[in-house]
């Protein structure tokens, strides 16, 4: 009897195809809610689970009692709890790789809006404003030869500091848990502590995982440690920063501009003051958001559930011990 699948959160017919090719599969292609009776009733039966951004609890799991193994369309897995997977044999993976280019030309567009202030003066222009020349009052800041900070330097982060590096002329600083030599010697970064980057940046591009290392690891007294002349950009996770703290020191003028594609709640809500902010650019969490690269994160996902579910190691497991009791 084949083994059955709950699939959301968006494959396209090539890889629906290519999963009934080899499961039962039950596909939801607009889930609203993990509480969708549906989705639930599919969920009791499946053996694995293909999707993406649905916050994964243990009360959720306790619902999915011949669950394997989970494909994640996302390399953030902050929205899973690693150790109870593992606790109870359920493999997870992600979609680490496909999607590190993509997401490093996202914070680097956010890096570029926010110096030259390309969506306010485009705001400008669509309005019916530009009368005459522009002057200082509107002017950018550059890009090229500033400092660039990185607050995590791991895959995206350093696909980011490559393109500063390498195209921009920018010198690199980094936090990160872990030196990188490699990437010392490639992009003459160093290494530094997080309170001398902050310092020191004229750019604070946060690329950090969240964890509970790394929860509002930015907050007021790393705002107030930034230059005045400095642009914060987050295009990690929300809730590595404290938003009230963000939009306090924005208020105050503690730094010049925020580039933003993660916050604390998304969507974000109605009432907050960040998008009505000109110095303020917010993305809708588009990061990896291209039809090539989302294509290519869904049949990672794909690829690793077949695996996964056909007792052969995926490409990319998170809990590499789940997979350890899985193969037994
Ligand atoms: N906005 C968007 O659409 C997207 C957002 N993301 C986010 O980006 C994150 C990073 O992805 P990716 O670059 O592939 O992941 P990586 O694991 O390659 O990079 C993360 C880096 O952060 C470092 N790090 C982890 N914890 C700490 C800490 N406590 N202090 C300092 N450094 C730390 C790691 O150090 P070490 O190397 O030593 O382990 C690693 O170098 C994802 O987890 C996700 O949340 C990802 C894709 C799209
Ligand atoms: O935020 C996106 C991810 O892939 O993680």
């Amino acid at each position: 009897m084949k083994k059955r699948i709950v699939a959301f959160r968006r494959l396209n017919d090539d890889q629906l195809d290519q999963l009934r090719g080899d499961f039962h599969v039950d596909y939801f292609d607009n889930l609203e809610s993990a509480d969708d009776p549906a989705f639930l009733a599919a969920l009791a039966k499946a053996h694995g689970l293909v999707g993406a951004s649905l916050k994964i609890t243990p009360a959720l799991l306790d619902k999915a009692p011949h669950l394997e193994a989970i494909a994640s369309i996302s390399v953030g897995y902050d929205n899973y709890p690693v150790e109870e997977l593992t606790r109870r044999g359920i493999l997870l993976c992600n979609t680490p790789d496909v999607l590190t280019e993509t997401t490093a030309d996202t914070g680097f567009l956010l890096i570029m809006a926010t110096a030259r202030r390309a969506v306010e003066l485009a705001d400008f222009v669509k309005r019916g404003d530009w009368q005459s020349s522009i002057g200082e009052a509107q002017f950018g800041s550059d890009v090229h030869g500033k400092t660039l900070g990185m607050v995590g330097l791991g895959r995206i982060g350093a696909a980011i500091a490559r393109r500063g590096a390498l195209g921009f002329g920018m010198p690199i600083l980094y936090s990160n848990a872990s030196p990188k030599p490699a990437l010392e010697k490639e992009l003459g970064a160093r290494r530094c502590e997080l309170d001398e980057l902050l310092e020191a940046a004229d750019f604070v591009c946060v690329t950090v995982p969240l964890s509970a290392q790394t929860e509002r690891l930015i907050g007021a007294r790393e705002f107030a440690l930034m230059r005045q002349s400095a642009i914060f950009i987050n295009i990690s996770r929300g809730k590595v920063v404290d938003e009230a703290a963000l939009i306090a020191a924005l208020e105050q003028g503690e730094f010049r501009a925020a580039g933003l594609d993660v916050f604390e709640q998304e969507p974000l809500p109605k009432d907050s003051p960040l998008p009505q902010m000109a110095k303020v650019v917010a993305l809708p969490h588009i990061g990896s958001a291209t039809v090539e690269t989302r294509t290519a994160m869904a049949q990672r996902a794909v690829d690793n559930i077949t695996l996964a579910l056909g007792g052969q190691r995926p490409i990319s497991p998170v809990n590499t011990d789940a997979w350890a009791t899985l193969s037994d």
